[in-house]
């Protein structure tokens, strides 16, 4: 399934420190979804647009890239986080995907289409995180990923579209193996919406809150020790 709001171009490049001064509004994003589900996967294909099959088991690393929405530049960062356990019904939330919900202003909520249980994470994460931002509608994305492996489906297209309804969200059934298109889109349909919410419904706010980086902080100390030695320079000439 894919949607079809795709009018921008999202460049990926590392940061350099060079574009420091042009950047405004940094991005966060947070990945979650229980084990082998394809978190890190989905982020590393879209990174750097390959499928790599196998992964050390997550710890949580943070990526930065270069994004241009609409012609603006932004920082995007996306956490990779640790898988989250379900007990029953319970959910239980390691500390750095606690800290990561905290964190991020959008997110994707990734399950796999072959576990039934890693689908039934998903409402749990999303109230969670709605608990966690009740003030703020935050962009998430549902994705339900490994739609290349039908044979072991469990979980149908169409309980994937109901619980998004339900919930509100956004949803997408990718393989993230299969289909780089699919993938791009996630990231950067969720870059938009963050950045829509930053200027729409935070803009006041936030137009407030940005304080304009020095252009160069050598510059200014340069200036700051020009006047310094002007002022001291017409003492010493008023003293004489
Ligand atoms: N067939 C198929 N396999 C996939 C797809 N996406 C990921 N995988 C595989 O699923 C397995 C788990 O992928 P990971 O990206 O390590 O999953 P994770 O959610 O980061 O897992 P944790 O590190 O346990 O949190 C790997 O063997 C991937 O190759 C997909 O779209 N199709």
């Amino acid at each position: 399934m894919r949607f079809h709001t795709m009018s921008t171009n999202l460049l990926l490049v590392p940061i350099p420190e060079a574009f420091d001064h042009i950047i405004n509004r940094d991005i966060k994003i947070a990945v979650l979804g229980s084990s082998t589900v394809g978190k890190t996967a989905l982020i590393v294909r879209f990174l750097t647009k390959r499928f790599i099959g196998d992964y050390e088991s997550n710890t949580g690393n943070l990526y930065s890239r270069l994004v241009h929405i609409e012609g603006e530049p932004l920082s995007l960062q996306v956490q990779d986080t640790p898988c989250i356990q379900v007990q029953g019904e319970c959910a239980h939330f390691p500390d750095l995907v606690s800290r990561s919900i905290h964190w991020a202003e959008g997110f994707v909520l990734v399950y796999s289409i072959t576990d039934y249980n890693s689908y039934k994470l998903i409402r749990p994460l999303y109230q969670h995180i709605r608990r966690v931002h009740p003030d703020s509608k935050i962009p998430v994305i549902i994705v339900a990923n490994k739609s290349d492996l039908l044979h072991a489906r469990q979980v149908q297209t169409n309980d994937g579209i109901q619980l998004a309804n339900e919930l509100g969200s956004i949803f997408l059934e990718i393989s993230t193996r299969e289909n780089y298109d699919d993938v791009y889109d996630v990231f950067q349909h969720l870059c938009r919406e963050v950045s829509k919410v930053h200027m729409n419904n935070n803009g006041e706010k936030r137009r407030g809150s940005i304080i304009p980086r020095p252009k160069s902080p050598n510059m200014q100390d340069l200036k700051r020790r020009f006047k310094q030695a002007l002022s001291s320079k017409a003492k010493s000439g008023a003293n004489l």
